[in-house]
């Protein structure tokens, strides 16, 4: 049924859910109209590019494999590049990230990156609490009045010269239920998105800085074409100039890999560069050949970017982004300060140091941090080895990366530790998360929900293929599985560990996930149903 056109212009979106203090600044009536306005004007679209997923999936489970677009053809080979990139962003060589809370958001913007990603995604336990308190905390960063001052006293504000702030929307598949439109629960991305343009946009315009966006999760061109789309409207709604809202696409997904000269041309008024988002790349690679026996991964600690098909996707996103006048952004290395032991903090740092190394000599303009302290870990590398603010002369045409470079099967084993430290992840991740808290240290390693999707996708992969084993030739099975979830799940409820209080339920949320017989497009969807 249509719905009438005067309900199509007025009829703000409605609250759902609990409220707090200062979330009526944020879901004004106005910002209600304009949720309203993105909903009905790009919800559809949306649905459908998610049943577009879904059937390519399903050839892929069939026996397909990804490969690059017959149709699109003339936009890889023709001569095109981005818009021109703004000042604000033309030295990127240090990105930190983190959640939207708070402190964190000062400490980030603080900490002598280049930029800062506000994370509603990866690193966002998607609380309805967490998402408008991160709205408050962001308004209050672009309007230069944060302040924070902790439980023992510590005062925390804005100085110096802060890093550039970009925002990272939930990606397409993550629903808000407690903002819906027409009865329908409305996109997470429309919401993050919404509510940050409608409150922001036009102070940043004003500035030498702009509302400025970081894609996440994107599997195709015609995805990258919706959120160009729904930036266009936005801008005219709030009487922006067009193109002023700036994208960096994540390239995290292996059917995305395949599409990247597409995906920036999708976005090419507004694309300032790609992402190598490894983590979230690694899983996307064990989901889509989840049904490939021959392509099975070993042990997350074996699957680093120097593994050949990591070193494929990661150069050829160079060489595209180079083509086009787009940045080439490098990605996160999960090691994160260790504390009081200097031995294994130094182990950690040179591994973080190492990663920059290749990705600074490969091409890449700049990189990722996931704590303030490697910053200047991070910058060390980048300003001995680029000079220059980026490196967008790089061409890489030594870069011959095949379709079967890109899907290459990866060599390794497993040992009885991965395979329980995959329990152990997966359970202690997913149990802070429904405690509301979406990144947290692990064995001294950054986890969020990409790199526990990996170790959820792992178990899954070497549970359901026939006789996969350790390296000491014992199988791999479910009683093992069970065995080990039980033992992680008393010593998390024991511990008073982040997400003590949710271990069994994180603990029979992973149990089913990984007994299903079909791998689950996202531990984050079920998750949802059971968030606080
Ligand atoms: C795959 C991906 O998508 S990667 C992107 C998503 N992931 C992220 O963004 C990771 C962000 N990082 C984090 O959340 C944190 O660093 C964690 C959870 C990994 C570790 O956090 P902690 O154990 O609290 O770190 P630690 O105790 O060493 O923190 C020291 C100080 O640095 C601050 N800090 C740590 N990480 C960050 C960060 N990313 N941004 C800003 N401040 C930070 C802490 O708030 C703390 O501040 P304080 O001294 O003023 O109290
Ligand atoms: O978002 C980043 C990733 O590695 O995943
Ligand atoms: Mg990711």
């Amino acid at each position: 049924m249509a719905v009438p056109k005067e309900r199509v212009v007025t009829q703000p979106a409605r609250i759902e859910g609990q409220t707090g203090p200062g979330h009526d600044r944020i879901l004004t009536p106005e910002a209600l109209v304009f949720l309203a306005g993105l909903h009905r004007r790009f919800d559809t679209r949306r649905l459908a590019l998610l049943a577009a997923r879904r059937e390519r999936q399903a050839r892929y489970d069939a026996g397909a494999l990804p490969d690059f677009r017959a149709d699109t053809a003339e936009i890889r080979s023709g001569k095109w590049t981005v818009a021109r990139i703004p000042a604000a962003l033309q030295d990127r060589r240090v990105e930190i990230t983190g959640p939207v809370e708070r402190k964190m958001i000062i400490n980030a913007l603080n900490s002598g990156a280049k930029v800062f990603m506000a994370d509603f995604e990866d690193s966002s336990a998607p609380t309805f609490a967490n998402q408008l308190d991160g709205q408050i905390n962001l308004r209050d960063a672009v309007n230069g009045n944060i302040e924070f001052t902790s439980p023992e006293g510590k005062q925390y504000r804005i100085s110096g010269n802060p890093a550039v702030l970009v925002v990272r929307p939930r990606g397409w598949h993550l629903p808000e239920r407690h903002i819906t439109v027409d009865g329908e629960p409305m996109a997470g991305a429309l919401v993050d998105f919404g509510l940050y343009a409608f409150h922001n946009a036009r102070t940043l315009q004003a500035r030498d800085r702009g509302p400025y966006f970081y894609l996440p999760k994107m599997e195709a061109m015609e995805e990258a074409a919706l959120w160009d789309d729904v930036m266009s409207a936005a801008e005219d709604e709030l009487g922006l100039p067009s193109g002023c809202m700036k994208a960096t696409v994540l390239i995290e997904t292996l059917p995305a890999v395949f599409q990247m000269h597409e995906i920036l041309h999708a976005l090419r008024n507004r694309a300032v560069g790609l992402n190598c988002g490894r983590w979230d790349y690694i899983f996307s690679y064990l989901k889509t050949l989840r049904g490939h026996r021959d392509r099975l991964l070993p042990e997350r600690g074996q699957v680093l970017m120097t593994v050949p098909f990591l070193k494929a996707y990661s150069e050829l996103l160079i060489q595209t982004c180079h083509r086009r006048g787009a940045f080439a952004m490098g990605g996160m290395a999960a090691q994160i300060p260790i504390k009081g032991d200097e031995v294994a903090n130094e182990a950690a740092m040179a591994k973080v140091r190492a990663d920059k190394l290749r990705e600074v000599q490969a091409g890449h303009d700049g990189t990722w941090v996931a704590h303030p302290a490697l910053v200047p870990v991070a910058q060390e590398i980048f300003d001995k080895y680029m000079p220059s603010p980026n490196q967008l002369n790089v061409e890489r045409a030594d870069v011959k990366v095949t379709r079967d470079q890109l899907i290459a099967p990866c060599s390794g084993s497993i040992s009885r530790a991965g395979f329980d430290n995959n329990v152990e992840v997966a359970l202690r991740y997913t149990a802070s998360w429904l405690d509301g808290q979406g990144c947290v240290p692990i064995h001294h390693l950054m986890e969020d929900a990409a790199t526990a999707e990996i170790a959820r996708a792992q178990l899954w992969q070497w549970l359901h293929h026939g006789s996969v084993e350790f390296t000491d030739h014992a199988p791999i099975n479910f009683a093992l599985f069970d065995h080990a979830l039980v033992t992680h799940t008393h010593r998390l409820r024991e511990s008073g560990l982040p997400g003590a209080a949710r271990a069994d339920e994180a603990a029979a949320l992973l149990a089913s996930l990984t007994h299903a017989d079909q791998l689950g497009d996202f531990l984050t969807l079920p998750a949802y149903d059971r968030l606080a």
